[in-house]
């Protein structure tokens, strides 16, 4: 269980600006640079201008000079697992190949693992763009 994943999950979290749904999420990404990235969601007054904590994680790790995620872990501060929601699949899906692991935390650490094909199943890749 990477451990150290779900507490820079758990670590992020802190930085969410959630005061509208009052739903402070944290991610962390392992990139293929070794290195550990983390994002929190970031909401607005506009509602629909604020995002998710994965996208938080992923521009970092970009801008980081990561280019593939390796593993991923999501937690929420409410007891509930917070699945990514599906625009954060595809966000994700970018950065990741069918076997990564994505772990869905609660306050305890690890408690579902799924690969990116579970999260996402049959998905747009570029084949698909013929
Ligand atoms: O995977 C998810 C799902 C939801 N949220 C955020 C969006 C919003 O700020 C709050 C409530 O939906 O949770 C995330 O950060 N990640
Ligand atoms: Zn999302």
């Amino acid at each position: 269980m990477p451990r150290d994943l779900f507490e820079a999950a758990r670590d992020a979290m802190k930085y969410a600006h959630a005061p509208y749904s009052k739903f402070p999420v944290g991610a962390a990404i392992r990139a293929d640079d070794g290195k550990v990235y983390t994002g929190a969601n970031i909401e607005n007054l506009s509602f629909p201008q604020g995002w998710c904590a994965e996208p938080t994680a992923i521009g970092c790790m970009v801008m980081g000079g990561g280019k593939k995620i390796v593993e991923m872990a999501v937690v929420a501060e409410k007891l509930a697992l917070c699945p990514p929601c599906g625009g954060c699949r595809q966000k994700i899906a970018e950065f990741a190949g069918p076997e990564t692991r994505i772990y869905l935390c609660d306050d305890g650490g690890v408690q579902k693992t799924l690969t990116m094909d579970e999260l996402l199943p049959f998905a747009f890749k570029t084949e698909s763009l013929g």
